[in-house]
């Protein structure tokens, strides 16, 4: 198998392949303008994980598009490898959608049922004029799939003749194929069995490790990226609430909504199952068409008062590399964390 060519990269001071800088996307529709993302600053450094995770409608894979400019910014600023390609035109995001590649949730909707595997995975060899010659892009695209775990032969059939993790390997070949920069992965396992699951978090840990990659992993489930991000990010209603390492949000999360994820992950151990205590949010999340003033969360927030929804809060340092945008930040999560609900005038 011939290495897997590195792609020239620009050396940047801080190492941030891609970045989000107060990006809007807005989205005109009847019922009014939905803020999908509305203010979301990110940076991702390379050969890093960073875990996206939010309730479903949070505006994760929005922002996550935003970076393949898949969906046009409203306002703020998209840059990738140091260049802003905020207002690129359709022609230079060719170049863009090389850096940038996206893996998504179903692999069956993602691949073209009438190609070839082995077309599918050429396509962007094509596209970006990578390789030349056919024999050449056979010769690639079955280096692609000994990446990926899949036999050679495979290249000759077709999407349906596939299982669904087999399909998800493709699909991350495909990924594979431009030699990108970032690999958006938009909840890349949420659709595949259990046991599939499993195989596909290694392979792209491995494939992490002997190629240097780096991931914006996208998932509703903080339990799905804890173990591979070596950063989060939590979404709520189109704004960062939280962000910090694994280690970090875990051990104490400083805004009422990561706080309340994390109560809804089961734990193994059953005696701290037992005393574990839900925090149940009250309602749904509001619209983003209309979401509510001062801070979005204060609608579900057990926690919630009166300031709440005269000031919006900003993102605050609670401790080195680890930021909340609660005007409370771990005041109010240690306050749910008590086991009897809080009496006036109880000490904590
Ligand atoms: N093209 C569009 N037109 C109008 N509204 C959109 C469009 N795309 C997304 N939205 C809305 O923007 C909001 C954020 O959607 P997005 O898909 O980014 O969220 P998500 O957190 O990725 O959720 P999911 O996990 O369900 O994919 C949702 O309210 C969604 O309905």
């Amino acid at each position: 198998m011939t290495e897997y060519a590195a792609v020239p990269r620009q050396r940047e001071p801080a190492e941030v392949v891609a970045e989000l800088d107060r990006l809007n996307v807005w989205f005109p529709t009847r019922a009014g303008v939905v803020r999908a993302v509305d203010g979301v600053s990110l940076r991702i450094r390379r050969g890093e994980t960073l875990g996206l995770v939010g309730e479903s409608g949070s505006g994760k894979s929005t922002a996550g598009l935003a970076l393949l400019r898949l969906v046009d910014p409203s306002a703020g600023t998209v840059r990738v490898a140091g260049q802003d390609v905020t207002r690129w035109s359709r022609r230079r995001l060719r170049a863009l959608r090389r850096r940038v590649a996206m893996v998504f949730q179903d692999p069956q909707a993602s691949l073209d049922p009438r190609r070839t595997i082995g077309a599918s995975i050429a396509e962007p060899l094509i596209v970006h004029r990578l390789v030349d010659g056919a024999a050449a892009r056979r010769q690639r695209v079955a280096e692609l799939l000994d990446l990926v775990g899949l036999r050679r032969e495979l290249a000759d059939r077709h999407p349906h003749e596939l299982s669904g993790g087999q399909r998800q390997r493709v699909g991350i070949a495909r990924a594979l194929a431009g030699e990108p920069d970032l690999i958006v992965l938009d909840e890349p396992i949420a659709s595949l069995d259990l046991s599939v699951q499993a195989q596909i978090m290694n392979l792209l840990r491995r494939l992490q490790r002997d190629l240097g990659l780096t991931y914006l992993f996208i998932a509703h489930d903080l339990a799905a990226v804890e173990h591979m991000s070596d950063r989060l990010a939590v979404m709520y209603l189109g704004r960062i609430v939280e962000t910090g390492t694994p280690a970090q949000i875990w051990r104490r999360p400083a805004h009422p909504y990561t706080a309340a994820l994390l109560s809804a992950i089961p734990v193994a151990d059953p005696q701290v199952e037992r005393r574990r205590r839900r925090i149940i949010l009250r309602g749904d999340v509001p619209s983003p068409v209309d979401p509510p003033a001062g801070c979005r969360f204060r609608t579900r927030c057990p926690q919630a008062r009166a300031e709440c929804a005269e000031t919006d809060p900003v993102l605050v340092e609670v401790d080195p590399g680890h930021r909340a945008a609660c005007l409370f930040a771990g005041d109010a999560v240690r306050a749910m964390s008590v086991t009897e609900p809080r009496r006036a005038g109880g000490s904590d």
